[in-house]
């Protein structure tokens, strides 16, 4: 994803995106079709590695598989312990945005680096648990913070509001950044995601657990929009 993509996500406006994390995963193509068919258009796909988190998802194969079939951006959040090892990887199966945990990680300013010289976007998560100072070094070197309102590892977890209060506290230090916000969003938590100031809201088992993908994705779109989005 490069710098006009990002822009164009960032002026686009607030916009939702599933995670596919609890979906069908024998059906994964047929659950992306109707995520799609759903009103989404950037798909979020959490790698884990049974290290960094105690829970193991899936890698490169699945990416590229999602990658052959589907031109929706792909939003890849690493919850794993050696990013660097698999970003090029990552970046060579089609990821058009790569999130690195801070807690992960011992130089994130490098990492960042590295990361954007592959030419994909580059965000950086942060769990409930860890000090948000942790980002300091490294805000002016990512694209995205994504503030994890629950600690990474599952999905269906309940909403940290301390996640609140960092979206906006980082909104009032830079309001270009693209803000991201995972983690037990919901039609209630939505908006006050947005009136801090998110710009893009990563919803897994709101939707997933649905039967109707469609209404499910209205009803936090409209939660969403209902909200007054913080000042940039
Ligand atoms: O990063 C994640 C967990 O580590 C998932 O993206 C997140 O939890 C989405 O699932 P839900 O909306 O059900 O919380
Ligand atoms: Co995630």
């Amino acid at each position: 994803m490069n710098r006009a993509q990002l822009d164009s996500i960032r002026d686009a406006g607030p916009a939702i995106l599933p995670s596919v994390l609890n979906c069908d995963f024998g059906n994964l193509m047929a659950e992306v079709d109707r995520l799609r068919e759903a009103g989404t258009e950037i798909l979020h796909l959490d790698v884990m590695d049974g290290h960094f988190v105690p829970n193991l998802t899936f890698g490169m194969p699945i990416v590229e598989g999602l990658r052959r079939h589907t031109d929706m951006p792909l939003d890849v959040h690493l919850m794993i312990s050696d990013p660097l090892a698999y970003a090029k990887p990552m970046v060579d199966a089609g990821a058009d945005l790569l999130t690195f945990h801070v807690e992960a990680v011992k130089d994130p300013v490098d990492v960042a680096g590295k990361i954007s010289d592959l030419g994909v976007g580059v965000g950086v998560a942060i769990n409930p648990g860890t000090p948000l100072s942790d980002l300091d070094v490294c805000l002016d070197c990512v694209d995205m913070v994504l503030v994890m309102s629950v600690e990474a590892g599952f999905g269906g977890q309940s909403f940290n509001p301390v996640a609140i209060d960092r979206i906006r506290e980082l909104r009032s230090r830079r309001p270009e950044l693209l803000l991201e916000i995972d983690g037990g969003i919901n039609t209630s938590t939505i908006g006050l995601a947005r009136e801090a100031g998110c710009d893009l809201f990563v919803v897994g088992s709101a939707i997933i657990s649905s039967d109707d993908y469609t209404a499910a994705v209205s009803d936090l779109t409209e939660a969403m929009m209902s909200a007054n989005g913080g000042a940039r």
